[in-house]
């Protein structure tokens, strides 16, 4: 068998334009397979757009998205949205998807039976293997006490979780994740912190952060984005110590400070 490459996915000179205004400016991405990447940088930066991009819901002006999947490499940039999910590439929005009058059970199980064709999630009953692999997925989450709860009912935190449980039920090679812990407590932020290490044993995930504590605290490798170009990559550390990312970062802070006081 041949081995696979450590590079999962790589955007090479990635171009956007929204109505002529360059969102994104050539910027370059390499994954490698079990990573856990931050991508930050100041509001307005590119970020999303970016994660638009790999997940096909927003098209590149210019540039190339090479995914190693199973099959070979594939340049998803063209390929459509529902293709490049089917491919291995999994985005979490902001928006819930998921079922709150169904339980966390249900809405793990729905999601395993989508993998399915139609006729095999008509007719198929819950196999012993099934049921094996959503309770294995409710340990991964931290939600096998709340099983049979409606989905509804679960905390903040528990849901985003759960969300996270749902796509794993899609086995995605790549996760892609905005800003997950926004509104969560200081404890939910930590477990999520930890969920998403363990997900990155097996899965590459790139999260968009703006919360700088959660980054220190799970970063291992970070990539700076500013003005839609690629500012820095590195270690948190040689991160923190670089003057250019300072500088957009309080620059930004002093422009806002300084129309605040102004207003
Ligand atoms: N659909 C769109 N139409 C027009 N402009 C857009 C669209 N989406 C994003 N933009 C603009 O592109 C730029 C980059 O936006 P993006 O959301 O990617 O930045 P970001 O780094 O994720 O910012 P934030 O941290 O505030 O979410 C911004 O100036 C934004 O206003």
């Amino acid at each position: 068998m041949s081995k696979k490459p450590s590079v999962i996915l790589q955007c090479e000179d990635i171009s956007v334009s929204f109505d002529g205004y360059k969102a994104i400016q050539g910027m370059n991405l390499t994954l490698e397979r079990g990573e856990l990447r931050f991508l930050i940088g100041p509001n307005g930066a590119g970020k999303t757009t970016m994660l638009d991009v790999i997940c096909g819901k927003t098209r590149s002006t210019s540039g190339s998205v090479i995914y190693n999947s199973s099959d070979g490499p594939v340049d998803v940039t063209k390929k459509k949205e529902h293709q490049i999910a089917g491919l291995g590439i999994g985005r979490k929005f902001q928006a819930p998807s998921i079922f709150p009058t169904l339980t966390v059970f249900e809405n793990l199980e729905i999601a395993m039976r989508q993998r399915r064709s139609v006729f095999a999630t008509l007719f198929a009953r819950l196999t012993a293997e099934d049921r094996e692999r959503v309770e294995q997925q409710l340990v991964m989450i931290g939600l096998q006490d709340k099983a049979p709860w409606r989905a509804g009912g679960l905390s903040h935190g528990e849901k985003q979780w759960l969300e996270i449980g749902i796509m794993l039920m899609q086995e995605p090679s790549v996760l892609l994740l905005d800003e997950p812990v926004a509104g969560m407590t200081d404890k939910e932020t930590d477990k999520t912190g930890e969920l998403l290490k363990e997900i990155a044993k097996l899965r590459t995930i790139v999260v968009v952060e703006h919360d700088m504590e959660f980054v220190r605290n799970f970063a291992s490798k970070v990539t700076v984005m500013h003005e839609g170009k690629l500012l820095k990559e590195g270690a948190m550390d040689e991160i923190q110590s670089d003057d250019r990312v300072a500088e957009v970062y309080l620059g930004k802070r002093r422009n806002a400070d300084a129309s605040r006081s102004t207003a």
